[in-house]
């Protein structure tokens, strides 16, 4: 007998496909046979890391669509990127859902996208389809989503996108107030990067309006409010791989696991794990100042220096700076992040607050050091300092570095003062336990799981 089929389609950055790719595995747990569609870059990423190395079975596949780029052109000028995605991958994913549909016996029975990819729930519209969105960010940014209009029609925003004043966003009386300098699509580099993101969110709310289910990856305590106020947006909790060993799959880079012998031989609670995700890029002043930084601190540290981490073209650590921090302090290219931050040994995170890093780091209770970078990493160390309480901020000096001294001191303060790792202890138990059997996150996810697998084929005009 035909297996419902889904097909998950992410955003191309690392922070969108992890999650995306472990929903797929909790479906393929349930006998739905799932295809993650990525971009040809991502998936040659994705392919030649994790996948080949963790099989992904027959129920569980990734293909490739052209994202319209030219192969040597540059994917980080997300511009560029996220304007040829909307142009080139709609009618690539239309030929792909025939190509499949005629060699398949699995017919494509629901299409699952990427809120980033809005676009393809008006092709499965379309071809009638059912379809779901799942948001891989925060409730809190998903909200200024969905109320983008709303705030272009109270004068808070142009039509671009871009506040008109510095006044606080009240979106309900229940949900935090957000700076106009929080919305995520604001914080990029440049104007056009910020509109282009724009557009993306416009296309994300229409979409919205033609799905059956809208995923999202938090829990009721995390941001009650914000659920509050768009109560059709459905919490099924973090979506980590803590349930399969925390084997995370997805990864665009090569994992470099022997830092967990390393974290064995650290005393309880004593490391400070250091990891910016898969944007963040660093002047040489700034990453000399961070080095010195942590080797002032005294402790040991776990810190990931990804290819391409600083503005030059390898990272230049300060004169005899390896030799002098010797075995105290580990440097990786990429981590196991899910396994480092559940080892005992770890004491805090210093962030750059992605949304997975900051579930991973609350869902094993630990407190924050917060450096965010651009996006919703500013709305979301909000969240952590102000809301969770279980963080502290960097401030920067009158040149726009955070200095040595900066960071020694806030890493004294926080693991000098209980009250973090205790607030971050309380918010672990009540998220793991909506995620856990019975919890209301839990019970969300399998009534979308439910849904899914009774999905009828649908006939398909080809
Ligand atoms: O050495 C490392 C570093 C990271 N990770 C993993 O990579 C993912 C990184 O995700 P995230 O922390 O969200 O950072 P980004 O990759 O920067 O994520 C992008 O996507 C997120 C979700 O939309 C946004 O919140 C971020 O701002 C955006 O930059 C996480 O699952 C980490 O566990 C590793 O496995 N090893």
């Amino acid at each position: 007998m035909a297996k419902p089929h889904v097909l998950i389609i992410p955003y191309p950055a690392q922070g969108h496909v992890i999650p995306i790719i472990e929903l797929g595995q909790r479906l393929v747990n349930h006998g739905v046979k799932v295809t993650i569609v990525n971009t040809e870059v991502t998936h040659k990423q994705v392919i030649s890391n994790a996948l080949k190395k963790d099989g992904f079975g027959d129920l569980l596949q990734s293909v490739s669509i052209p994202d319209g780029l030219e192969q040597w052109e540059d994917r980080s000028d997300l511009c560029k990127l996220t304007n040829s995605i909307l142009q080139t991958m709609p009618r690539k994913l239309e030929e792909l859902i025939y190509t499949i549909n005629k060699e398949d016996i699995n017919k494509v029975t629901c299409i699952i996208a990427d809120d980033c990819m809005g676009w393809a729930i008006k092709v499965a519209k379309k071809l009638r389809i059912k379809r779901a969105a799942i948001w891989p960010a925060s409730v809190t940014t998903l909200a200024s989503m969905l109320s983008s209009q709303k705030l272009i029609d109270d004068g808070i925003i142009n039509n671009n996108g871009i506040p008109l004043n510095q006044e606080m966003i009240q979106l309900s009386e229940t949900m935090p107030s957000i700076k106009p300098t929080n919305l995520w699509w604001t914080r990029f580099e440049d104007l056009p990067t910020s509109e282009a993101f724009f557009e993306v969110v416009k296309e994300a709310a229409e979409a919205a309006r033609l799905t059956e289910w809208h995923l999202c990856r938090t829990s009721m305590d995390l941001e009650p409010g914000a659920l509050s106020l768009y109560p059709q947006l459905l919490p099924i909790g973090p979506l980590l791989a803590s349930n399969r060993l925390a084997n995370q799959t997805g990864h665009f880079w090569q994992e470099d696991s022997t830092c967990l012998a390393w974290l064995d031989q650290q005393p309880p609670c004593s490391v400070i794990y250091v990891a910016f995700g898969s944007f963040t890029l660093f002047n040489q002043t700034q990453f000399e100042e961070l080095a010195i930084g942590l080797e002032l601190s005294n402790r040991p540290f776990l810190w990931v220096v990804r290819p391409g981490m600083t503005k030059e073209t390898t990272a230049a650590y300060p004169d005899g700076y390896l030799e002098r921090v010797g075995s105290r302090g580990r440097i990786v290219s990429w981590a196991p992040q899910q396994k480092v931050l559940a080892h005992p040994s770890v004491a805090c995170f210093v962030s750059h607050c992605g949304w997975n890093s900051t579930l991973e780091g609350v869902t094993n209770g630990l407190p924050f050091l917060c450096w965010p970078y651009f996006a919703d990493q500013f709305n979301n160390e909000n969240y952590i300092c102000d809301i969770w309480n279980t963080g502290l901020g960097f401030r920067k000096d009158e040149t726009g570095i955070i200095t040595r001294g900066e960071i020694k001191g806030k890493v004294e303060q926080l693991l000098g003062e209980n009250t973090f790792r205790a607030k971050a202890m309380d918010i672990k138990e009540k998220v793991t336990s909506s995620i856990g059997e019975g919890g209301s996150a839990h019970k969300n996810l399998c009534n979308f799981i439910e849904w899914i697998q009774e999905i009828q084929c649908p006939r398909i005009d080809t």
